[in-house]
């Protein structure tokens, strides 16, 4: 099978706009998110405009503030103490990677967590962890979102996230560790040891490495759900744009042993777009609670 990420997304995007509707009614607004991009990075600008163009899609007031790549950290921190103090913004998010001479800690960590759209703040991670309701990383809740309405079964599955990164592989293990999703987690990551042998264990295997095709066929157990975060661009002449997207699945040769598995385009990537969109909605009605 195959799981459509994009037609998932459209669900989740046809829920938020309703939930944008009723907030709209009730409060005489629409949620504000504020989008910041340092440099011109063309992946990062393609990512952002896909983010501005889903908000306005569902009805949520989404501006992407672009900023030169040599911006200052402390005109930065000074942006969004401007950001996290105006009444009328919800959520911000602010693209990653940043520029070399940013420390990205220091940024995440001077975020309002109440408008912390993407998870990544200390106390979003710590309410995470604990199991506490917050605001969940995009691209992980957006696994979970998938696997739910795939009807995916995760009580007791061995699930094995390959990637110990703190936007995907780290919150990926907390979610799939919860209560209610109940799978045993194994986290494997450069150093892993005998990594074919743990990943043909896995009932779920979450490839986010960030390596083309890196998952293949022998590293995949017959009947296992496959979900595959990466993206990479590979060269391909052919294309118009120069290249094509791939994961971190071969996915051809995985389908065949996969009971389930997400392409690349047409996967993770429209969830996450999604879940930016549900939890800038949240965001908005528990600031305005
Ligand atoms: N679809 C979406 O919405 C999103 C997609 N992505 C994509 O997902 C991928 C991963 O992203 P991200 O987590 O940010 O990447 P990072 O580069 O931050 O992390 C990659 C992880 O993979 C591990 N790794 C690297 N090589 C190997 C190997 N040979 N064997 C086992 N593990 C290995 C690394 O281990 P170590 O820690 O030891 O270095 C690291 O933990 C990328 O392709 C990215 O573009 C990312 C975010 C959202
Ligand atoms: N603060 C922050 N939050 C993020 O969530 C974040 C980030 N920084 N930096 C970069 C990564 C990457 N990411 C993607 C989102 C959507 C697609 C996506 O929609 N991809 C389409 C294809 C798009 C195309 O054709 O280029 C797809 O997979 O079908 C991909 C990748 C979010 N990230």
């Amino acid at each position: 099978m195959l799981i459509d990420g994009t037609a998932i997304a459209a669900e989740v995007r046809a829920e938020v706009a309703s939930g944008v509707e009723t907030f709209r009614q009730r409060r005489g607004r629409v949620p504000v998110l504020r989008v910041v991009l340092l440099g011109d990075n063309p992946a990062s600008q393609s990512y952002v405009r896909a983010k501005k163009r889903a908000a306005e899609e569902v009805g949520i007031d989404a501006e992407t503030l672009l900023k030169p790549a040599d911006m200052s950290q402390s005109a930065m921190l000074a942006l969004l103490a401007e950001l996290n103090e105006a009444p009328n913004v919800d959520g911000i998010l602010v693209q990653l990677p940043l520029p070399d001479h940013i420390d990205e800690g220091a940024i995440i960590r001077a975020l309002d967590p109440a408008k912390d759209v993407d998870g990544f703040h200390p106390e979003n991670v710590g309410k995470l962890v604990l199991g506490d309701d917050t605001l969940e990383p995009c691209t992980p809740a957006g696994i979970v979102e998938m696997l739910k309405r795939s009807n995916v079964e995760t009580s007791g599955a061995h699930a094995v996230v390959v990637g110990r990164s703190n936007i995907v592989g780290k919150p990926m293990a907390s979610l799939l560790l919860r209560r209610g999703l109940d799978c045993t987690v194994t986290v494997c990551h450069s150093r892993t040891r005998n990594l074919a042998e743990i990943t043909r264990q896995a009932d779920i295997l979450v490839a986010a490495i960030g390596r083309a095709e890196f998952v293949t066929a022998d590293m995949v157990r017959e009947g296992a759900t496959v979900i595959d975060v990466g993206i990479n661009r590979v060269e391909d002449l052919t294309r118009e744009r120069g290249y094509r997207l791939v994961g971190d699945v071969d996915f051809e040769a995985v389908r065949e042993k996969a009971a389930a598995i997400t392409p690349v385009p047409g996967g993770v990537g429209p969830m996450t777009i999604a879940m930016l969109l549900a939890n800038t909605l949240t965001a908005a009605q528990r600031r305005t609670a």
